[in-house]
């Protein structure tokens, strides 16, 4: 596949988070889906909210104890290397992911707003399989802001803004990459409802019921689907897999290890 230049992918709004509508065909995510429904049942850890697997080998104390990734990441479609060639891991220790986290929700499950944390270079790439996401970025509150800090949840102990300072439609087959001050100092998370509902302004802005945020990425979508999206459609949840793609900095055995 061609190298395919990330700036073309920008979401307006943020210069630090790119979004390539049919990252895979069609044909790829089924296949994908069936090689990830046929992965070891042993392979997958269930959480309170979503089930998860990881490939490439385990993070412990911020290093990846590396495995081998299964062949539908290296080999056909070449996930791995459909990501390098958008250039996001150019300026990343391996110059590839190295990690990828494959997580499951159903429909009414979500992920609540976090940091990936210290373990990673400032760049993870995430394909959405099988159903939409509604994805939203959030920043901690500034303490001194008493109505941002209304209906704020907690994380280790520092407020978040509840307001989500960026969302975005995810589709299936779609990839997301997020980079520097978004993944440093920003959360994500996914809202743990069965559905999603759209309203269109007549300015032809698009927004999430019950979210002031609007759908920063609206007019990125498969022409298709945008088009035929009407104010006040509900999208529907479907099980949603997302391969969250990172390089973790330190790995054992890697250079940082073989010096004496
Ligand atoms: O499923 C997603 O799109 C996000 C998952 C995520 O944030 C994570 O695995 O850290
Ligand atoms: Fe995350």
């Amino acid at each position: 596949m061609a190298r395919r230049d990330l700036e073309q992918f920008k979401v307006p709004g943020s210069s630090n988070a790119f979004y390539i509508p049919n990252f895979v065909s069609e044909e790829e995510q089924e296949y994908l889906i069936r090689k990830i429904l046929e992965s070891p049942r042993h392979k997958w850890k269930a959480l309170a909210n979503r089930r998860v697997f990881f490939s490439g080998g385990e993070v412990s104390k911020n290093v990846l104890i590396p495995q081998a990734m299964p062949s539908f990441l290296t080999g056909y479609p070449n996930i791995i290397g459909r990501l390098q060639d958008t250039g996001a891991f150019d300026s990343s220790p391996h110059c590839a992911p190295n990690h990828v986290i494959l997580n499951e929700y159903l429909p009414g499950q979500g992920i609540m707003p976090h940091e990936d944390g210290p373990s990673y270079h400032p760049v993870v790439a995430t394909i959405s399989l099988g159903s939409h996401a509604v994805f939203h970025y959030y920043q901690y509150a500034i303490e001194s802001d008493v109505s941002a800090s209304a209906g704020a949840s907690l994380q280790a102990g520092r407020t978040i803004n509840p307001r989500p300072v960026l969302s975005v439609l995810l589709e299936p087959c779609s990839a997301i990459v997020t980079t520097s001050s978004l993944y440093i100092s920003h959360l994500h998370g996914i809202q743990d409802i069965e559905e999603d509902t759209v309203s269109i302004t007549e300015d032809g802005h698009a927004f999430v019921a019950g979210l002031e945020s609007p759908v920063a990425n609206w007019h990125m979508l498969s022409p298709t689907k945008a088009q035929a999206m009407h104010s006040g459609d509900i999208l529907r949840r479907g099980t949603r897999y997302s391969l969250t793609c990172r390089d973790v900095e330190k790995v054992m055995g890697g250079k940082t290890f073989l010096r004496q």
